[in-house]
This record gives structure tokens, sequence and C-alpha cells, in this order.
């Protein structure tokens, strides 16, 4: 058990990102996971497999603790938010260069590099689990407006920015300046409900609840608005059979499986939310064993 007196901010950093290091790896590593890679099958995914996760998990390892870092001292909370976004885009680059130029962990990297810096804010500030989705909210306030209205002028576009102007989705910076609701208003909740499953399986269950609801760019690029429609309305139904509580919900997302490969669909931004799910768990388990 560890004192409040005690957790240096070396402590924090290296404890929470051990944390994300343990999430992201939990998310890859479980199956059946439709349209995923994971140690079973690379899912919809022709230019990446288990072992490229892996990698890439490694190299970024370094920077998780640089995020928590960053959080925890009395910048403000747009200067930490901009501070990260540095050292993300460093290590973005180091990422592609690790996976010869592969996107494993875009979207995570975000996700995870945001709530790094949010839990360390947390701890500079004394504040408790409760107000970290604040704190999220106040570092991002905004980067939709800034980062997303203003495209027309850009040459080279990324996916997320095209399917702004196309369909007006806001991506993974929508669901961070509303401070990932998907995962404090749902999912977090979703899989505490799900700890009678094995680990595996709570894994993969809460995935299927998460893409009931994940406006997820990496299906839209590659598909449309109603191909994600389609996927929310199926991962509805295998929730409502039981999903991986009940064999009847197992055979409809092995299903899933097979036909995610045959579509090319790949639900990757719910994927990154289920290890930010994972990570706030740990997070928050954390956080109240530390006596105050
Ligand atoms: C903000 C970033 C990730 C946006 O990239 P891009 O324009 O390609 O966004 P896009 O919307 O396509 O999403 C990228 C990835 O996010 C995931 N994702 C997509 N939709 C969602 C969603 N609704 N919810 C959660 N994740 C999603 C997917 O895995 C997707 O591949 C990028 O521009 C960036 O800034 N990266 C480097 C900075 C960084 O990582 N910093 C870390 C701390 S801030
Ligand atoms: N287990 C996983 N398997 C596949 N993708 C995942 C997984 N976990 C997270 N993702 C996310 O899905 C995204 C990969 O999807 P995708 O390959 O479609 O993106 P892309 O490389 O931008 O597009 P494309 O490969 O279609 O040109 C990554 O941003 C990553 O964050």
């Amino acid at each position: 058990m560890s004192n409040k007196n005690d957790l240096t901010v070396n402590k924090i950093s290296h404890e929470i990102s051990s944390f994300a290091i343990q999430a992201m790896l939990y998310e890859v590593a479980c199956y059946p996971s439709p349209g995923l890679v994971s140690p079973i099958s690379n899912g919809a995914h022709k230019d990446m497999d288990f072992f490229t996760f892996i990698d890439s998990t490694a190299v970024l390892s370094k920077y998780l603790s640089l995020f928590v870092q960053e959080g925890f001292t009395d910048n403000s909370y747009k200067d930490i938010f901009n501070n990260i976004r540095t050292i993300g885009i460093e290590a973005e680059k180091e990422m592609f260069i690790k996976t010869k130029g592969i996107n494993t962990h875009k979207g995570m990297l975000f996700l995870v590099g945001v709530s790094c810096a949010a839990v360390g804010k947390a701890f500079f500030e004394g504040k408790n689990f409760s107000q970290i989705q604040c704190i999220i909210k106040e570092m991002t306030s905004g980067i939709v407006e800034k980062e997303l209205s203003s495209l027309k002028e850009k040459s080279h576009l990324s996916h997320g920015e095209k399917l702004y102007l196309k369909y007006k989705n806001e991506g993974v910076r929508g669901e961070v300046e509303r401070g990932i609701p998907t995962v404090f208003n749902y999912s977090l909740d979703f899989y505490k409900q799900s700890a009678d499953l094995s680990l595996n399986d709570r894994l993969v269950h809460t995935l299927i609840g998460i893409m009931q609801r994940c406006n997820d760019s990496t299906i839209i690029h590659r598909h449309n608005p109603h191909v994600l429609e389609e996927v929310k309305e199926k991962a509805k139904e295998i929730i409502k059979v039981g999903g991986m509580k009940t064999s009847c919900g197992r055979k409809e997302i092995n299903n899933l499986c097979e036909e995610f490969i045959e579509k090319n669909i790949s639900p990757g931004g719910s994927a990154d939310l289920l290890g930010v799910t994972v990570f706030f768990y740990l997070v928050e388990k954390f956080m109240n064993n530390v006596e105050k």
C-alpha cells in the first residue's frame, strides 16, 4: 500500500505509465476481437500482426512516463496539453520507425497520452479520480475547432481531417475534447460489471460494448457512416443476447470476426477506447488504495 506522502513524481510516473502499458497489451492480447489484430488473427489488417503491436508498445513505453511527469507540474492545463503534444509527435515518429510506417497506436497514443498527463496533474493537485475527466476536458477544450475547422489550406490531410471535412466526424479529437465520455460514462462501469468473466472474455465483452457507441473514424475512412451505424447495431444485438456471457453471444462474436475480415472492417477506435478503459480501471484502484 503506497502512502500519499512518499509518492514522488518518479514513483507516480512509473506506476501510472505501467498501467498504460498493461492496458495497451491487454487490448491487443484479447480474442476473439472482430476485425482487430490479436495473437490468433490479424483481423482486417494486412500490414500488421500481434508482434507489430508488441514492438510498438515497447517503443512507446518510454514516452508514457514523460506524459505523466508533464502532468505532475504546476503548468496550466493548456500548457500541459501543448507540451505532451510535442512529446506525442516525437513518440508517433518513433512508432512509425519501429513499425516501418504502419499505424499501430496513433489513436491509442493520443488517448493514453492525454490520460496519463491528466492523472499526473490530478496527483499534483491532490485531486481524486472523479475529477480526472474535468482535467481532460479543460486540457483539450477547443481542439476540434482549432485543429479541424481550418483544414481547407492544409495540403496533406490525415484520415481524421478528411472525415471531418466530408462528414463532420470529430473522431478521436471529439472524444477527447468531451472528456472521453465513452469510457467515463459507459465502458468503465460496463467493465466492472463483467468481473464474473475471465479476464480475456471480460476484455472482448467490453470491446463489443464500446462498439455500440464509438463513432469510429477507422470504420468510416475505410467505408462510410452507414457501415459504422450497421456495426453499432450489430454490437447492440450481440450485447442483447449476452455477448461473451452466453454461448449464443460468443457464436455471434465469432461470426462477426469472419464478417469483418471479409468486409475489411476494423473497429480500431473501439480497441483504443478498450485500452483506455482498462487504464482508468487500474488507475482508479490505485488511487483508492493510496492512503489519503
Ligand atoms: C490527434 C491525432 C491522433 C489525430 O490523428 P487523425 O487525424 O488521423 O485522427 P483520426 O480521427 O483518424 O483517429 C486516429 C485514430 O484514433 C482512433 N479513433 C478514431 N475514432 C475514434 C473515436 N471516436 N474514439 C476514440 N478513438 C478513435 C483510431 O484508432 C484512429 O485510427 C494526431 O493528429 C496527433 O496529434 N497525433 C500525435 C500527437 C499525440 O499522439 N499526442 C499524445 C498526447 S496529446
Ligand atoms: N488490436 C488492434 N488491431 C488493429 N487496430 C487497432 C488495434 N488496437 C488499436 N487499433 C487502432 O486502429 C488503428 C489502425 O486502423 P487502420 O489500420 O485502419 O488505420 P490506418 O493505418 O490509419 O488506415 P489504413 O491502414 O486503412 O490505411 C490504429 O490507429 C490503432 O490505434
